[in-house]
């Protein structure tokens, strides 16, 4: 049963039953106290009517006493005197007395005056009949003995009922002996109940005591034990019933007086009114409750349908749907299509957020909500696989739950994005080799000259041309051409990092823009290596080609800083290499040839110096402070090259490092200083401590504590005399590395120090782990320890550290006298520095020994 024809019974039964009940509640509280109050009353008024009469009994018994305590009637009953007859018992006593009776009787029981009155007709009539039974001798109206004695009621006459009152003769004093007695009596007929009834406004009437059968229920309740009782007598009359006995004591009539029920009627037709209106508006609730009922049914029955055709709307679309919390971007709901999308079941979607399906900087919810609800965008939405899927995402606000949500429509736009980057990359890609062409060329090169303009980088344009390709191309194909240039463009892309960009402008010409890039030698350096890896043939179809580059090279921002102007003068510079007989690079600007050149040369010369023996060590001295004496020295590196003089180390050990030539001139420092020691030592020189500096390449040689002790053993040299100088740049690079090679050297008896400290990393952790003996400070910060606090400061703080952490500090750069003071005053061990000794040739430095003396 639906909800609206369910409610009308219910609503009709319980409408009913509080009627009912209000009905019931107003009876038992209401009706039945007004019809109490009635009952009261009319009780009363019974027993105010039955009073009346007793009244008159008594006023006829009171009128009775006057007539029998008389002298004049005390002599009449002995004498029989007619004169007092005559003069007194007259009509006009009756009728002013209201007396249907007079009665005098002597001693003996005779009537001495005998008469009744008939007051309506004024005229004697003879005495009732039916009187005489009740003036038999030994009557209860003749008993009187004794002088206030007196019998006053009703008595029943078959003539009708009468008011008797009997009292003894006496005289005027009340004085005996009795002479005979006085009854009076008044009948009590329609005529005197009327008279009472008007006097005490009552209705009433008089019925024969015998009648209690004939009064239904006040008969059953009216008895001799309770002789009063009240009956409605429907809802408009109240009966108030008496019985009222007779002088003898027999039941002689019932007083019935009849009330208006004006009480309960009014409360009747109160209750009826307030039932009436509550009715009305029970009705009136229940009609417009029924009215809402339907109205309910009816939105709920559209609501139904309304979900009904939403829930098919959703699981039918084509595109996912997510339905979400508005704020946090929570999962409420998901249809089947974006379950499909996202490989989630819909459990599994429900109570993720928005941020968590989406890559990238869509990961933050709020954002994405409110991007969403301005306009529809492309994400790239992850799967439950991880895998990512392109989908265009538009959202808006729908009432959900009496709350507000999000609605997301997902569409798949994987097909579209393909075919947009298959576009793209054919529009921007070299179908051939498939690395970019002109056109993503150019829009890199800006890129990367906006970046470097920021960032103060150079970015350097190669223009590289294949030589001879042509004649390739001619004799073995096209194909065989084509494949050759995808196998260029492979070699290419495996020589160059994966920011730096190749590409194809078309034939055989190809652009490598090196980004980001911090030094020239570093472009030298990757051009060379592209050489290099042309050195190798290309194998095409089981032929080998050897194939040389021209490129030319143009430089941001040396050379130009447009990119358009930059490609043309790589250009310029490439045919500059054709020109000069190909297979090499040249640099746009003649300054950058004659840097080449000159590295070029250097580093031929580099390779060569050990060979002709050109390189040769100077020894700066460490002195200590507290003594002023030489507790070691530094070796200093030089290349004494046959046409430019002696080069100092600044400028050929980054080329060293770079070309790898340093592990060998490093290990040549490390032999021929020990050798160079035990030589002093032979010559009678103290034993000293050699300081060797330990390049970066150096360092991070795999066996570099075996290929140390190799050469220690070989040369004899004592571990503990020689100290390494490292540099923290490259211990921090591998830490752990670091340490545990530093503990290898350490475990040998080397003595260990950091080299330029404060001007790298300087974490104290690190510091903490390294097993280091000396520090020494960087010569920038001593230069200035005068002038500038900070620097004062540093090496201030770097003293105290080094102490903290049992390590010695050694001041490199030491020229003045106020540097000595400053640094001997915040307790530096050493010294290095010219204000000693500039370094010196081993001979100048033994010399030096010699004279300085040495503990
Ligand atoms: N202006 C001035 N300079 C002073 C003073 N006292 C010392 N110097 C210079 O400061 C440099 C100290 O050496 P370094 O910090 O290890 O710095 C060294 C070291 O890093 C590197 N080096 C030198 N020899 C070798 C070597 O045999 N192997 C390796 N790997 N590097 C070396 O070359 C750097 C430069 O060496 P040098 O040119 O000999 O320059 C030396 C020295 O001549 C002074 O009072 N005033």
């Amino acid at each position: 049963m639906k909800l609206r024809s369910k409610s009308l019974p219910i609503l009709s039964v319980s409408l009913a039953g509080m009627f009912l009940l209000l009905y019931f509640v107003t009876k038992v509280f209401l009706l039945d106290s007004f019809a109490r109050i009635e009952v009261r009353e009319a009780a009363e008024n019974v027993e105010r009517a039955v009073n009346l009469i007793n009244d008159e009994a008594n006023n006829l018994n009171i009128v009775c006493g006057d007539y029998s305590a008389w002298d004049d009637v005390y002599r009449y009953v002995r004498d029989g005197n007619h004169a007092f007859e005559k003069s007194n018992l007259t009509a006009p006593t009756f009728a002013k007395q209201r007396l249907n009776l007079i009665m005098y009787l002597n001693s003996a029981g005779d009537v001495i005056f005998g008469k009744a009155f008939d007051l309506e007709k004024g005229r004697f009539t003879p005495v009732p009949a039916g009187f005489f039974r009740h003036i038999a001798p030994g009557n209860l109206l003749l008993s009187h003995t004794t002088p206030d004695s007196t019998v006053k009621g009703v008595i029943n006459l078959p003539e009708g009922l009468m008011i008797v009152a009997s009292r003894p003769i006496l005289t005027s004093e009340y004085m005996g002996p009795i002479r005979g007695t006085l009854i009076m009596g008044r009948y009590l007929n329609a005529t005197e109940v009327a008279g009472l009834a008007t006097m005490a406004r009552l209705s009433l009437c008089l019925l024969p005591g015998g009648a209690t059968s004939v009064l239904g229920e006040a008969g059953v309740m009216l008895s001799e034990a309770s002789p009063r009782t009240v009956v409605a007598d429907g809802f408009r009359y109240i009966n108030g019933y008496a019985l009222v006995k007779d002088i003898y004591g027999h039941k002689a009539f019932i007083v019935k007086v009849t009330d208006r029920r004006t009480i309960y009627g009014r409360g009747m037709r109160a209750v009826g009114y307030f039932l009436l209106c509550f009715f009305g508006l029970v009705l009136g609730f229940a009609a417009i409750v029924h009215f809402l009922l339907k109205k309910l049914a009816v939105s709920q029955q559209q609501g139904k349908e309304l979900e009904q055709r939403y829930s098919l709307v959703i699981e039918g679309a084509n595109e996912g749907i997510l339905i979400t919390e508005r704020t946090t971007g929570a999962i409420i709901e998901s249809n089947g299509a974006i379950q499909n999308y996202l490989g989630y079941t819909a459990e599994e979607l429900i109570g993720l957020y928005l941020g968590q399906l989406a890559f990238g900087d869509a990961a933050i919810t709020d954002t994405l909500i409110e991007r969403l609800l301005q306009q529809k965008r492309e994400y790239r939405l992850r799967r439950k696989d991880g895998s990512a899927l392109d989908a265009e995402l538009s959202a808006g606000l729908i009432p959900y739950d009496g709350r507000e949500a999000l609605c997301i429509m997902v569409k798949d736009i994987r097909e579209r994005k393909q075919f947009e980057e298959t576009l793209f990359f054919q529009a921007n890609h070299d179908l051939l080799t498939g690395i970019p062409n002109r056109y993503l060329l150019h829009d890199r090169l800006e890129q990367a000259l906006a970046a470097a303009r920021r960032e103060g980088h150079i970015v350097a344009v190669l223009l590289l041309d294949l030589d001879n390709f042509k004649i390739i191309n001619d004799t073995y194909g096209h194909p065989v051409g084509d494949q050759l240039l995808k196998s260029v463009a492979n070699r290419l892309k495996s020589v160059v990092r994966s920011g730096d960009t190749i590409a194809r402008l078309g034939g055989d010409e190809f652009v490598i823009i090196l980004a980001r890039i911090g030094r020239i030698e570093d472009v030298i350096l990757v051009t060379e290596h592209l050489l290099k890896h042309f050195f190798n043939p290309f194998v095409v179809n089981d032929n080998e080609f050897f194939v040389s580059p021209s490129i030319g090279l143009a430089l941001y921002p040396n050379d130009d800083d447009s990119a358009a102007a930059l490609l043309t003068k790589a250009d310029t510079a490439m045919y500059h290499v054709k020109d000069k007989g190909r297979a090499g690079f040249q640099f746009f600007t003649t300054e950058m040839n004659t840097r080449v050149v000159d590295r070029m040369e250097l580093e031929v010369g580099l390779r060569r110096a050990l060979e002709r023996g050109e390189f040769v060590i100077h020894y700066q001295p460490k002195v200590e402070l507290a003594t002023r004496r030489i507790q070691g020295m530094e070796a200093l590196l030089r290349w004494n090259h046959p046409e430019r003089g002696l080069i100092p180390p600044d400028t050929f050990i980054p080329l060293a490092e770079e070309t790898g030539l340093i592990i060998m001139i490093g290990e040549w420092v490390l032999r021929t200083v020990c050798e160079q020691s035990s030589k002093w030592q032979a010559a009678g020189l103290p034993p000293m401590k050699m300081a060797v500096n330990i390049s970066a390449r150096q360092f991070k040689q795999q066996d570099l504590v075996e290929r140390i002790g190799a050469i220690l053993a070989e040369t004899g040299f004592a571990p503990g005399l020689l100290e390494l100088e490292l540099t923290e740049s490259y211990l921090m690079n591998n830490v752990d590395e670091a340490v545990a090679k530093l503990h290898g050297l350490k475990g040998m008896g080397l003595g260990l120090s950091l080299d330029d400290f404060g001007t790298g990393y300087s974490s104290l952790g690190y510091l903490k782990r390294f097993p280091i003996d000396v520090v020494k400070i960087d010569k920038s910060f001593v230069d200035d320890i005068l002038i500038n606090p900070d620097d004062a400061t540093i090496v201030r703080t770097i003293i105290l550290m080094a102490h903290n952490l049992n390590m010695k500090v050694v001041a490199e750069g030491v020229e003045t006298g106020e540097q000595l003071d400053f640094l001997a005053e915040h307790g530096c061990e050493m010294i290095q520095g010219y204000y000693f000794s500039r370094p010196l040739p081993a001979d100048g430095f033994a010399a030096m020994v010699r004279t300085w003396g040495i503990e």
